[in-house]
């Protein structure tokens, strides 16, 4: 096989950006938006040694899982990967990633993960799910004011189909019109990446689901907004709106907000709820994307975690203390850790309008923080929840977490992988996973999230 060459694939199994993978003479292909059970004509596009990518040309037998994506532009813009698969197969799938994860990388035996597994939990209704969504504005190839997304692994602006994204809220749709006409009227320009010249960059919509509160941040490469007061005036009128502010950034930088915010009309947060715990969310907090998955996941920690009211609790890469907060109300006391000092920061003060006086939190790498607190102050934990970055834990933790000897350790995991890799030294150091769920935060993406429960043996 060499480049250019057309091959027809029956698509097999699916690669972790969600690619389908199907063999030719014993080679692996990758081929995008082809999905398990497809029958495929393919383009070779570059070939190595054992595998190569090829371009889906023609799909010559559906498989079964197929659907039509509800948006037009599914497969260019890089927000969702698998929107054309059924999503009870998109559930499956995931359900199959993590498990073989833990039976492959984590040699979890069959029997254990049989036991332990309890499946996935899917959403009821799968899309305009994200309480937040940020568009670059720009032009599109005709020079009129656009509002999309960035085409794939490019900063080329791909004009977002009716300003609607089927995961986000149907609020972004009349304010990034709005916004667009206000731009248009008032002859202000979008920012332009290649010259580093006109004013708006980004639009930040966030939305609590709970509360029915809405934020817009313009990211601007200015230090004023032209003719605010107008633009605050029309979109103040649309029902919900709390805050409106900009965002400067005058960078020239992939990042996409600015540090320094200026509100143009209304608070500078919006409030919102997970359960019944209250979160004040300005334009750079951190904050859930899926709130209604957020609290089936916490839910599911919660529930693992099996609390009395008793316990001490250690929450490791607590975030803004989401979950530190959540548990804290049913525990004894809660420590959070967490090495952005900003979410920290959140994280207090999210306890002090809850009025949750249990939870202290620490700045700093869990890495150092929690060795450093066991070998000089002793601390202990009956409960410890971790909920890592995709890397997952270090070395030290995992075993000051053993060293600790709690009773349970909740494993809050993006990643099944790193998961696997540290559900097998908790195996091989006293502890045995007990219960596994799956939740699906993010459908029509490739991600999953998981919840272990891993429980101390006696004797070990
Ligand atoms: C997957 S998020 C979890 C956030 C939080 N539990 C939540 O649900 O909102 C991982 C968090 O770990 C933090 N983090 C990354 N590396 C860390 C480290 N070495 N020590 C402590 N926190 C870290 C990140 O800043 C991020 O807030």
């Amino acid at each position: 096989m060499q480049k250019n060459d057309l091959v027809t694939v029956r698509i097999e199994d699916m690669g972790t950006g969600g690619e389908g993978i199907g063999k030719v003479d014993g080679c692996a292909l990758f081929i995008k938006d082809a999905i398990i059970g497809d029958l495929v004509e393919a383009k070779i596009m570059k070939m190595k040694k054992n595998y190569g990518y090829a371009r889906l040309m023609n799909i010559l037998a559906p498989s079964p899982a197929r659907q039509n994506a509800r948006c037009k532009e599914a497969r260019r813009c890089g927000g969702c990967q698998i929107q054309e698969m059924d999503y009870r197969q998109q559930l499956a799938f995931k359900k199959g990633k993590v498990e073989n994860n833990l039976l492959r990388l984590g040699a979890v035996p069959k029997e254990v993960l049989d036991a332990a597994m309890e499946g996935i939990i899917g959403m009821d209704e799968p899309f305009r799910y994200r309480n937040k969504a940020q568009y670059p504005i720009g032009r599109d190839r005709e020079g009129h004011l656009t509002a999309g997304f960035y085409a794939g692994r490019t900063h080329q602006i791909i004009p977002l189909p009716d300003m609607d994204c089927a995961l986000g809220a149907e609020e972004n749709q009349p304010i990034l019109q709005e916004i667009l006409a206000f731009m248009g009227e008032y002859h202000v320009q979008p920012y332009d990446e290649e010259s580093h010249a006109g004013l708006v960059r980004h639009v930040l919509i966030r939305k609590g689901f709970a509360t029915g509160e809405l934020m817009v941040c313009l990211v601007i490469n200015g230090d004023a907004l032209p003719h605010s007061d107008v633009l605050a005036e029309r979109l103040s009128s649309i029902q919900g709106m709390t805050s409106i502010t900009c965002s400067v950034n005058r960078e020239k930088t992939n990042v996409i907000m600015g540090k320094d915010i200026k509100t143009i009309w209304g608070q500078d947060y919006i409030t919102d709820y997970i359960g019944d715990v209250k979160f004040h969310i300005s334009p750079l907090s951190f904050y859930q994307v899926n709130p209604v998955q957020t609290e089936r996941l916490y839910g599911t920690a919660l529930e693992f975690a099996g609390l009395t009211g008793k316990e001490t609790v250690w929450d490791l890469y607590c975030g803004i203390g989401t979950i530190s907060l959540f548990l804290a109300r049913r525990a004894g006391c809660v420590c959070g850790v967490e090495i952005v000092p900003q979410a920290i920061r959140d994280a207090k003060n999210n306890a002090a309008i809850n009025d949750i006086s249990n939870a202290r939190f620490y700045v700093g790498k869990a890495e150092e923080v929690l060795p450093g607190m066991y070998e000089k102050e002793g601390v202990q934990a009956d409960v410890i929840v971790v909920d890592p970055p995709r890397k997952g834990c270090e070395q030290i933790v995992l075993e000051t977490m053993v060293k600790m000897q709690p009773d349970r350790i909740v494993y809050v995991s993006c990643d099944p992988a790193t998961l696997a890799r540290d559900v097998k030294y908790l195996r091989g150091n006293g502890y045995e996973l007990d219960r596994v769920k799956a939740v699906d935060m993010f459908p029509h993406t490739v991600h999953v999230e998981t919840v272990c429960l891993m429980s101390r043996v006696e004797g070990k």
